[in-house]
């Protein structure tokens, strides 16, 4: 109950649904039928909403934790990037137009944005919009190879609207990115419109149950009235106006997405490898550890734990910051829905920040997951593939990571500027504010605001030789794009500090929330390996001025230690506490009933090599 709150209801009601649990193994299909297979359960998805009246969006995403185990369906860019777009981007009249349309999928859209040429360079796209006064009408065009459309989710085969990033021209003159909203196949036949050219990317590394597709415009005219119109509007004589507007706003889209895939993707990710790892070793006996003794279980080993219990601590605190992140979000976005736009460069920040840090702490703990079950993590039975190819998905999309911790990077650079010519910084950032300690306080109680507070160190020395390092850059005479880009490593390495920091901070935060005494102690255990983990793997950072001594670090390495002993007892109860169903795990290795030989048996058995087949068979012979 710690995790799901009021979602379980929705969930229970997910799992009676037998097309859900059931059907073919998603391992044994081929991509198209993976695809087919998803777009069923899709329509299934659908009518369920209709039954249970599932409107709202947390309910819904309880429902698709079930529904789409492991994978995004097509369904996650209409819900989380065409619908809020939609919201958040359209004037009242377009709003009442497409979205109740949307939401009762009469249409279905995705955010078409990528181009064949640019993905990261927003202000590079090539796609052009430009407006004809005389039909009233914006001719869509794509003028380059390079300025095809490319990646969209479910845009291959399945779409029939799309919010289209575009140039927007009108009499010669170019005002920058806007979105259109365009219908790209007929509702009736589900053909490609005329002037479209549109199909599937083909095979990726995940991602099978998504058509992620191409399409290149061949002067495609829209009417007038598909701009989103909120804050730009486009008169019929041409006239542009605008309302004094932040001009990122077209690009909160994606922020809304950053914000969710901190615990949507990296923190459900590495959570469910860490229930199959942990009780896959609670199960699996190997070797001896005394002689003529029963072979222990592999959770027994010590370097079992310190592979896995750093994981497990970690999963913890991706889960609890992504809370904290969608929170922020909503929070955030509800001020500037009031006008009140001060916060958006922070949430964009810390957006990007921890959507990169996250997914690529994420990404390599699944890979550490798969490593630790041995010979049988390797198999697809195992569950960890399917996490991890769509986990790691997410260190790509909504923004490269290193292009993320580089937008992260900025916002700080320019809060240190800040504060060093007398503004007083707030929120995420007002630590760069204080006067820091440069004496570590560490004793061997790691009390977690004593480790909070050596990350609070790092990040805030960290910043601040970024800062000086790009200044220095430039006063040798390098302009200042040159000297961004050679301080760039270490600009990520500042970001990720910040991240760091902030994620220790929100687990401290859980912790000190905690009523219960007895879950308190076992979460205060965690995040403490959490943080000194942390200290250990980037030693050097706390070492370099002096913060950290020699005597201390030992102590963090023997307290690390004897915490893997410590939380050895509730390792399996601080996995069974995510509560995954074992339809979400996908995963023989994790099976709650710790029933994995007999059923790794059963599941060989019906693989599809295993089938008479003509051509093996003749082959073979
Ligand atoms: C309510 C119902 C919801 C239901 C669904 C809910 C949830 C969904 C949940 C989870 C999702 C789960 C899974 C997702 C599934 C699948 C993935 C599906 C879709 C994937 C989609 C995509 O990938 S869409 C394409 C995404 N593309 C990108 O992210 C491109 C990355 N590039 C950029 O963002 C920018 O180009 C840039 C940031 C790198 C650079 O921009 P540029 O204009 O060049 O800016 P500058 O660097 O020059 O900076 C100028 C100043 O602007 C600031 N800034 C930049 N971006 C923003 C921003 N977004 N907001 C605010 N401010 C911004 C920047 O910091 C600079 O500021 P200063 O001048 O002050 O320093
Ligand atoms: C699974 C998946 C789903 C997607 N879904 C959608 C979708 O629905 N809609 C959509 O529009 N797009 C979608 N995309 C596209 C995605 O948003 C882009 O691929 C992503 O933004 C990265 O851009 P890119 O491919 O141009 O990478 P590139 O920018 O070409 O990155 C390549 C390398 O260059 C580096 N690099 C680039 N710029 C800089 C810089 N300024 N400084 C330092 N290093 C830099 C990067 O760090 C990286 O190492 C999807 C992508 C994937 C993988």
């Amino acid at each position: 109950m710690l995790f799901k709150g009021g979602g379980l209801p929705h969930e229970s009601l997910a799992l009676q649904e037998k097309l859900f649990g059931a059907g073919p193994d998603y391992n044994f299909m081929t991509r198209i039928e993976r695809f087919k297979n998803s777009l069923v359960r899709v329509q299934h998805f659908i009518r369920c909403c209709a039954r249970y009246n599932l409107h709202d969006h947390a309910d819904k995403k309880w429902f698709e934790g079930v529904a789409f185990p492991n994978e995004v369906s097509v369904l996650g860019p209409h819900s989380g990037m065409f619908i809020p777009t939609l919201k958040e981007q359209g004037s009242e009249e377009q709003i009442q137009k497409w979205v109740p349309q949307a939401e009762k999928h009469q249409i279905m859209g995705t955010y078409i944005q990528t181009e064949l040429g640019h993905g990261t360079f927003v202000r590079g796209l090539e796609t052009t919009a430009t407006y004809d006064p005389k039909t009233e009408e914006f001719i869509l065009n794509s003028p380059t190879l390079t300025s095809i459309k490319w990646w969209p989710g479910g845009l291959g085969r399945t779409c029939n609207f799309g919010i289209v990033m575009a140039l927007l021209y009108i009499d010669g003159k170019n005002y920058g990115m806007h979105p259109f909203v365009v219908q790209l196949r007929s509702l009736k036949t589900h053909e490609p419109l005329p002037g479209l050219t549109m199909g599937d990317i083909g095979p990726k590394f995940g991602f099978d149950t998504v058509d992620n597709g191409y399409l290149q415009f061949n002067h495609f005219g829209i009417p007038r009235e598909n701009m989103l119109m909120k804050y730009c509007q486009v008169l019929k004589n041409g006239t542009y106006t605008k309302q004094t507007r932040n001009p990122k706003f077209s690009y909160g889209a994606m922020i809304f997405v950053r914000s969710m895939v901190v615990y949507e993707v990296a923190g459900q990710g590495l959570a469910k490898a860490c229930t199959i790892a942990i009780r896959y070793s609670a199960i699996r006996r190997q070797s001896e550890l005394k002689k003529s003794r029963p072979e222990p279980q592999i959770l027994d080993y010590q370097t079992q734990q310190y592979k896995l219990f750093p994981l497990l601590a970690l999963a913890y605190a991706v889960w609890f910051t992504g809370v904290r992140m969608k929170e922020i979000y909503f929070m955030v976005n509800n001020e500037i829905k009031q006008g009140h736009t001060e916060r958006l460069p922070e949430l964009h920040a810390i957006s990007s920040g921890l959507k990169a840090f996250t997914t690529s702490m994420a990404s390599w703990g699944i890979e550490r997951c798969r490593l630790a079950c041995g010979g049988h993590g390797y198999s697809a039975a195992s569950g960890l593939p399917k996490i991890y190819v769509n986990a790691t998905g997410g260190c790509t999309y909504e923004g490269e990571n290193t292009v993320m911790l580089l937008q992260c990077a900025r916002f700080l650079m320019n809060i240190y500027g800040g504060v060093k010519n007398g503004r007083r910084p707030s929120g995420s950032v007002n630590y760069l504010g204080e006067r820091i300690s440069s004496r570590c306080t560490l004793t061997s109680e790691f009390t977690l605001k004593s480790l909070a507070d050596a990350f609070k160190h790092r990040a805030a020395r960290m910043i601040k030789e970024a800062s000086e390092r790009l200044n220095r850059l430039q006063a040798s005479g390098n302009d200042p794009e040159d000297s961004w880009n050679l301080n760039s490593v270490v600009l990520t390495k500042a970001a990720e500090a910040h991240c760091h920091y902030y994620m220790v901070l929100v687990f401290e935060s859980v912790v000190e929330s905690v009523e219960d005494n007895c879950v308190k102690d076992i979460l205060r255990q965690l995040c403490q390996l959490l943080a000194l983990c942390g200290i250990q793997e980037n030693s050097g950072d706390f070492i370099q001025d002096g913060f950290l001594n020699n005597d201390q670090l030992e102590l963090v390495k023997q307290k690390q230690l004897s915490l893997l002993s410590e939380i050895r007892p509730n390792a399996v109860l601080l996995v069974d506490a995510f509560e995954f169903h074992d339809v979400q795990l996908g995963s023989i290795l994790g099976r709650f009933d710790g029933n994995v030989y007999e059923n790794l048996f059963k599941w060989a058995k019906k693989t599809p090599l295993n089938k008479p087949e003509d051509l093996i068979h003749r082959l073979l012979r």
